[in-house]
């Protein structure tokens, strides 16, 4: 049994439906991408799996059970909006919400000084949050929202702000989460932790499903439009061949060439070999950020 079940949920607010039939399932140990553009429903959806707010229609069951205030305990959230108290210091506001969520006092001091000693920050234990720089903050907030060792976690832009130290710190441990069993939900407009991150995603559009599944899978849907090409000359003519749709110089030295289809790659090839020694010639497969435009377009609230 799936630890989270979403099954065909739709959230209206007034005449304006956010959340239009909207299904999915997460794995133990399986981080599952949530995406789409501004105001497509994926805040709706993150707060209707947290019980903050209920479907419509539909249901979400959780291990097959149905939401209750035990559930919510297992749950740990890490919102957009940050929301941590700046004028009380960190100890003591992250005791008392581990406790909320049914730790004992003990238990959660232990964790949290486990924690910043693993993040590197240990004398932020006594501070108050407003000393904290912004990026600092965010840690501790995410330490907040993984004290209480939830099983399911739901994370929405966990990484925004930090600096690419603490993003590889915060992934790393993201990733070590999902190994120990974590179930976790994750919604960010940055594609490409999605790529390292999810087996699975949905990307909505105006509050309806618009491309759903295996990311590997749906790579496969979408036809490989671009080669990269490396070789120790110059190279004439590329823009002649047929097929190609555009050639691009890249600073670091080889192009980029835009195609009709994988066909016309194995011409350029060809073609290149014949005038200087090719280092690399690759079809690319299109990246997430790429199926994203094309699938949801510049439809931006
Ligand atoms: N409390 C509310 N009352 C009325 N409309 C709402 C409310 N919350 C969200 N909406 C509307 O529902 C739609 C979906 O909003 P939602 O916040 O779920 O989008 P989102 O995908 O999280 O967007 P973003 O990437 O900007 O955070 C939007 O059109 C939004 O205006």
């Amino acid at each position: 049994m799936k630890p989270l079940v979403v099954d065909q949920v739709v959230k209206q607010y007034g005449d304006k439906t956010a959340v239009n039939g909207i299904s999915l399932e997460v794995d133990r140990g399986e981080i599952y991408g949530l995406l789409g553009a501004n105001g497509a429903g994926k805040t709706t959806t993150m707060r209707m799996v947290l019980g903050l707010i209920f479907p419509d229609e539909g249901k979400i069951l959780y291990d097959g059970k149905p939401y209750s205030k035990e559930q919510l305990r297992r749950i740990g959230y890490l919102p957009e909006e940050r929301g941590l108290y700046p004028k009380v210091k960190v100890s003591d506001q992250l005791v008392y919400l581990a406790r909320l969520k049914g730790m004992s006092a003990a238990d959660a001091d232990r964790s949290l000084k486990q924690w910043l000693e693993r993040f590197g920050v240990p004398e932020y234990y006594g501070k108050r949050v407003e000393e904290l720089s912004k990026g600092n903050q965010q840690k501790i907030q995410f330490i907040a929202t993984i004290i209480h060792q939830p099983q399911l976690l739901i994370l929405d832009e966990a990484f925004s702000g930090l600096d690419p130290v603490n993003v590889e710190l915060l992934k790393a441990t993201v990733k070590e989460l999902r190994d120990n069993g974590s179930t976790i939900l994750f919604s960010t407009h940055r594609m490409e932790h999605v790529e390292e991150l999810c087996r699975q995603i949905t990307i909505l559009r105006y509050g309806n499903e618009v491309l759903g599944g295996s990311l590997k899978e749906i790579k496969g849907r979408f036809p490989r439009e671009k080669v990269r090409l490396a070789a120790d000359g110059d190279i004439d003519g590329l823009e002649r061949l047929p097929g190609v749709l555009g050639v691009k110089a890249l600073e670091q030295g080889g192009w980029e060439i835009r195609i009709a289809d994988e066909a016309s790659g194995r011409g350029i090839l060809r073609h290149a070999m014949a005038q200087a020694e090719v280092s690399r010639f690759e079809i690319l497969e299109p990246t997430l950020n790429e199926i994203f435009i094309k699938t949801v377009g510049e439809t931006h609230e």
